[in-house]
């Protein structure tokens, strides 16, 4: 469920409302994104190539590349035709969406602009921004289940700000102040790209004694930093407190704290990120309490990590919603 509700909030942003293929899109990269994650025994040992031929991983790889391939054309195509009615009056014009964006620019001719850029810049937004934003509202969830107290306060927060409207909107997202440092604290504890994108050195230099080569590949553990007990007060602790009257923020300057990288490679989707996360956990505290199944208490809640595109959850976070009286949305 919190997968398709930030999958869909990318796909709507990119394809528009109308596009029928977003589905199609949507599945496919979906698989793709399984399959990159999953453990491929020939990443281990690349030079052993019989090791590639034997995991049938490549040609599974380059097989649903050709199908999303062939889905973004598709879409890509669907655009140009509604662009061409709403130029020629047949259609009025919709509210531009990525894909939209991106042909006018090539229209424009402002800079060349192919069509493989354009598929591009989709894979990318969708590899980059959606399970990086699932995960971390899943992580967000598990830790208010985990801390009923956190869950309490948060829900508190959303039911005072929403309340008098009876459903969630962008308009009140700036007044949820708990919810935002609920989430600060969950990218500290549980940072969706804990080694952020590999960066290679171009010029050997010194760094506290160490000598590191040129073309050395470095990882930047952003896991360990947001966990330093140099820098963080009992940092194992799940404590959003700790971010509600500090200035440290994920903008890429407090280098204890870089859920989004920093520097030039920094993400570059961190203000889409953010509604995209705050809306739909609004949404699941408003309209719904959450209890674990089976009696289960929230400290009995496995929180084990497993390693892929993201690090997510090892095993799948199931809760039992009950609506809220105060919804407005018919249940
Ligand atoms: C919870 C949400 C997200 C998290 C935690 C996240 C995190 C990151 C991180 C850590 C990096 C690497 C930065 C570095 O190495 O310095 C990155 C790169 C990137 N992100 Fe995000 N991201 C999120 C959402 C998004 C969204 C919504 C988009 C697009 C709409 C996006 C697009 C990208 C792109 C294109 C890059 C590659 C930038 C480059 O290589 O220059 N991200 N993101």
């Amino acid at each position: 469920m919190i997968f398709s509700m930030t999958y869909g909030i990318v796909a709507r942003a990119a394809f528009g409302k109308k596009c029928k293929d977003q589905q199609t899109y949507i599945d496919s990269i979906t698989e793709l994104t399984k399959l990159l994650s999953g453990f491929s025994l020939s990443d281990f040992y690349p030079s052993i190539k019989p090791l590639q031929l034997f995991s049938g991983m490549k040609t599974k790889v380059e097989k649903m590349h050709k199908e999303n391939d062939k889905i973004i054309a598709n879409i890509i195509k669907e655009h140009r035709e509604r662009r061409a009615r709403e130029k020629s009056g047949q259609e009025e014009a919709e509210q531009e969406d990525l894909v939209d964006v991106l042909l006018r620019i090539q229209e424009q001719n402002e800079f060349p602009l192919a069509d493989k850029n354009i598929k591009s810049v989709i894979v990318d937004v969708f590899g980059a921004g959606s399970e990086t934003s699932s995960t971390t509202v899943e992580w967000a969830l598990s830790e208010m289940i985990k801390n009923p107290w956190v869950m309490k306060e948060a829900q508190a927060e959303v039911r005072r700000v929403f309340g008098p409207k009876g459903n969630v909107d962008e308009t009140g997202l700036h007044e949820l102040k708990y919810l935002k440092a609920v989430i600060r604290e969950t990218f500290r504890i549980r940072p969706s790209v804990p080694l952020l994108l590999p960066r290679e050195c171009h010029q050997a230099c010194e760094i506290n004694g160490y000598h590191v080569p040129e073309k050395t590949r470095v990882l930047i553990n952003a896991w360990a930093l947001g966990r330093d007990p140099n820098y963080w007060n009992e940092p194992e602790k799940f404590n959003p407190e700790r971010f509600l009257n500090g200035s440290v923020d994920y903008t890429g300057t407090n280098y204890e704290f870089i859920p989004f990288g920093a520097g030039r490679r920094m993400c570059p989707g961190i203000t889409f990120a953010t509604p995209n996360l705050e809306l739909p956990l609004a949404h699941l505290l408003f309209h719904f309490d959450w209890k674990l199944p089976n009696g289960m208490k929230g400290e009995d809640l496995d929180m084990s990590e497993v390693f892929g595109m993201t690090v997510k959850r090892k095993t799948d976070l199931v809760l039992i919603p009950t609506p809220y009286h105060g919804s407005k949305i018919v249940h």
